[in-house]
């Protein structure tokens, strides 16, 4: 279900090999295109359509789409921006016979198709070519990129340019991180990934529902999962993360606390002391509430158990190299990171990697465009979530979540992935106006 990311050198060298095993790049081109023609057939319906070409194989791709969207009866368009410079595109445009208007002077359509730029972008677009393109996009009823918006960093997913919204965006072989990276993620549309036959081997990937094993029919609820939250100042995140492991599938939920909890799920244990060293522990959550007391921390390491460690416990951490030989799960959103990690160069990804390398741990990095990252190169983005998930609570839940999915017995980059797609999905069923309480109802419907 994962589908492949690869970077634009990646998607290059991929394209390479497939081409060095025999296939032609003009095949290679001619897939793109029909791939491009069928998604806008099936998301678009059949509406007058301008295609607009630049001069590089993205603008190859949109000569091949305007003649399979013609065969198919379209009123298609094509409008270049230069004339086509490589030998690919020189070709798809030869099997183009229609007319081909200038860029500067092609005027408004229901459909526009964006072939400017794709993966060989290198700088933003000239201020009028942006300007007019943004226009035509937003004129239209439906706005398509091939491959990316024109404008946008491939690998880094930053605007070069000023960038419009579009309603659909076709790729090809693979995702490119721009894809699940903000600020582009939030300007694709729906992402259709079309096969060219390309492979696209690699570690980093869209993350899909995960396959978590089925409950041992004879299993019981140690075996099921026993997660250990500790307290801290404020015991109300907590009590929201341990509902949030229970709902998850965690056989038992434990919460050490010195203060009472009064909104806690019956089914979770309160307890005064705290026995860590009990093996039948699957997960310590240390984090939520927590406050200034660092000493919860420290007690956390001492369990040679799992640990997932959120919130106020991240800054409490100090040195990245203090979670050496631990088997840990950090879940930073940026202030976090930042004070953990400092001020990292490169892309989200970079830093997320960066970061799970220097700790050794299993790095959530949150936010719109949330990454697991995995010391051993692993990278899993987050597909979109509903913009309600942004309110107090949700990373305490979590944090809950993958306690829960790490206590019963996911491997630690799997339990934080299979976590964040069903935190999404669930805030997706609990929908608009959504709090914190209402995503931990919802998790047992996106879990089913
Ligand atoms: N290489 C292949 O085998 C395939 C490539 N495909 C398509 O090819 C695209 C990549 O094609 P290209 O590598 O030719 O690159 P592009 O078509 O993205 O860009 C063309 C050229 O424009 C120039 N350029 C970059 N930024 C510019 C700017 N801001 N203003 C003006 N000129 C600029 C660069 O010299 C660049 O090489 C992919 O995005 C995809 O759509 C597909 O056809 C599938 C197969
Ligand atoms: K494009």
């Amino acid at each position: 279900m994962a589908r492949p990311i690869l970077t634009a050198d990646q998607m290059r060298a991929a394209e390479a090999a497939a081409i060095q095993a025999g296939i032609a790049e003009t095949t290679l081109m001619e897939r793109a295109g029909a791939g491009m023609a069928q998604a806008i057939r099936f998301y678009a319906g059949p509406r007058e359509t301008l295609i607009l070409c630049g001069p590089g194989n993205n603008g190859g791709d949109g000569y091949v789409a305007a003649r399979h969207l013609a065969k198919h009866g379209y009123t298609v368009r094509v409008a270049a921006l230069d004339e086509p410079r490589t030998e690919a595109s020189r070709w798809a445009r030869s099997q183009w016979d229609g007319p081909v208007e200038r860029f500067a002077e092609a005027a408004a359509a229901p459909i526009v198709v964006d072939c400017l730029f794709g993966t060989g972008l290198s700088r933003g677009l000239e201020a009028s070519v942006a300007e007019r393109l943004s226009r035509l996009v937003d004129d239209a009823l439906v706005a398509v990129a091939c491959d990316l918006p024109s404008g946008v960093s491939t690998d880094g997913g930053a605007s070069l340019s000023p960038i419009a919204s579009y309603d659909l965006t076709v790729t090809f072989g693979a995702l490119k991180p721009a894809h699940r990276l903000m600020p582009a993620m939030a300007k694709m549309g729906r992402v259709v990934l079309a096969n060219i036959g390309v492979e696209a081997d690699g570690k980093w990937f869209e993350i899909g529902r995960l396959e978590i094993p089925p409950l041992d029919p004879q299993g019981h609820k140690y075996s099921r999962g026993l997660v250990h939250c500790l307290a801290g100042q404020m015991p109300g995140a907590i009590a929201l993360a341990a509902s949030a492991a229970a709902r998850s599938g965690a056989g038992y939920v434990r919460v050490s606390t010195s203060l009472p909890i009064t909104n806690l799920p019956s089914s979770v244990v309160q307890t005064g002391g705290a026995d860590l060293q009990d093996e039948r522990i699957g997960c310590i959550l240390v984090g939520p509430g927590l406050g200034d007391t660092p000493q919860v921390l420290t007690l956390a390491l001492t369990a040679p158990r799992p640990i997932v460690i959120d919130a106020d416990a991240i800054g409490l951490v100090g040195d990245p190299e203090r979670l050496h030989g631990h088997d840990t799960i950090l879940t930073p959103h940026e202030g976090e990171f930042i004070k953990l990690f400092g001020d990292l160069s490169g892309s989200k990804a970079d830093r997320a990697l960066e970061a799970a390398r220097r700790s050794q741990s299993v790095i959530v990095y949150k936010g719109p465009d949330t990454l697991v990252a995995s010391p051993d190169g692993r990278l899993g983005f987050a597909p979109p979530a509903p913009a309600w998930l942004a309110s107090a609570g949700t990373g305490d839940v979590l944090a809950g979540m993958i306690a829960a999915m790490r206590a019963r017995g996911l491997d630690p980059f799997e339990a934080a992935c299979a976590a964040v797609w069903v935190h999404g999905r669930a805030a997706e069923a609990a929908g608009p106006g959504m709090i914190a309480d209402d995503l931990v109802a919802a998790i047992p419907s996106a879990l089913s």
